[in-house]
């Protein structure tokens, strides 16, 4: 979109950009795994059961067992710069940096845990910033995910004085540039593979029956995103709903069950891709690279390849710089 020539561009001003994604405890140990789940699993939006029932099973149960086996689930898959989650959305936020320039302040923050929403867009407004684009990283909406990191900063800004001007970056599900860098990124894994897939399978992080049938999108804004990127590939994908989290009925069929009948119907060579991750994170590494294949293998599997997420590849930082752009619309000073 062009501005109006009678409509002149808005002054100069300090923009910022803050990325958000979901969270991630500080180290890999049962306190720090313990400390983060507390936050995360008293979000309202995450577990919507009445915190009068929900939360003496969450402290008498679920906080005194989880944490040690989560803690070394993340033990497996921690790298020298921290937790996955964060190591990968710092080195998107540099690479974005990178891309903008000067004109555009680009920060990060974790919906739960550190570094905190609210401490960065302090940060961001003290730097100046006077006008912030809120950018969840999920492709696809969910009150789960995207809702509540937009809550958490419209929380923190209800304690300020004097606010930003804030604008929010829309789910992308179905964005050309999204299902484009997917199909890059995709196929370039699979060229890399020592083996031909029968099937590839795009396995979503799961979510209860009940918010689809509420009226969350985010269910049908998944199969849109797998039906794009098979069109886009030429290719059927199988898709799945995998870290099913409580009793009730999650949305299927589950990534587990669908990979461990695969072998049986004569399928012994696998690939997944979990489009629904911006990011590399305990989910994708431990549930699907290492517990995937190992259950797959088990059930009579001879070859699987888990295939990275978007990550920080050029690929990835050219598309979240679009979507970005298209939001900083009228924001931005003409060169
Ligand atoms: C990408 C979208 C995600 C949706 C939707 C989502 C829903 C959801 N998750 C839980 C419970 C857990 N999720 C956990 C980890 C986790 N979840 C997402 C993303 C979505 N979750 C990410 C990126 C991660 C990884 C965090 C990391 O540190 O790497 C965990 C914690 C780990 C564990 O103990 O297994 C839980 C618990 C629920 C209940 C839910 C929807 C209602
Ligand atoms: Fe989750
Ligand atoms: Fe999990």
């Amino acid at each position: 979109m062009t501005l109006p020539q009678d409509h002149p561009a808005v002054p100069a001003r300090k923009l910022g950009v803050l990325l958000i994604n979901l969270g991630t405890p500080d180290a890999a140990d049962a306190r720090s795994v313990k400390r983060y789940l507390a936050e995360f699993l008293s979000d309202r939006r995450v577990v919507e059961i009445p915190p009068i029932l929900w939360q003496p099973i969450l402290r008498g149960i679920i906080l005194n067992t989880r944490p040690k086996k989560s803690a070394h689930a993340y033990g497996q898959v921690w790298r020298e710069d921290g937790s996955p989650l964060a190591a990968i959305t710092r080195l998107q936020a540099a690479a974005l940096k990178d891309a903008f320039g000067p004109d555009v302040m680009v920060d990060w923050a974790m919906r739960y845990g550190n570094p905190s929403i609210g401490d960065r867009l302090a940060a961001l407004k003290a730097a100046g910033c006077e006008r912030i684009l809120l950018a969840p990283l999920y492709p696809q909406y969910c009150g789960a995910t995207t809702a509540t990191a937009n809550d958490k900063a419209f929380e923190v800004l209800a304690g300020m004085r004097w606010q930003p001007t804030i604008r929010t970056l829309p789910p992308y599900h179905d964005d050309p540039a999204y299902i484009g860098a997917l199909k890059t990124s995709v196929e370039a894994a699979l060229a890399a593979l020592d083996f031909t897939p029968q099937a590839i399978l795009a396995s979503f992080h799961g979510m209860p029956q009940r918010t689809l049938e509420l009226g969350d999108p985010y269910h049908c804004q998944c199969r849109k995103t797998a039906r794009l990127l098979g069109e886009a590939m030429g290719r059927d994908l199988i898709v799945t709903f995998q870290s099913r989290f409580g009793r009730a009925k999650w949305l299927e069929p589950a990534t587990d069950t669908v990979l461990e009948s695969l072998p049986g119907k004569g399928i012994a060579r696998v690939a997944i891709v979990a489009p629904g991750f911006s990011a590399d994170c305990l989910e994708t590494l431990e549930e699907l690279a290492i517990r995937g294949r190992e259950s797959f293998i088990a059930a009579g599997g001879s070859d699987f390849a888990y295939l990275p997420c978007l990550n920080d590849s050029p690929e990835s930082i050219a598309m979240l710089r679009i979507l970005i752009l298209r939001e900083l619309e009228g924001w931005t000073v003409p060169a």
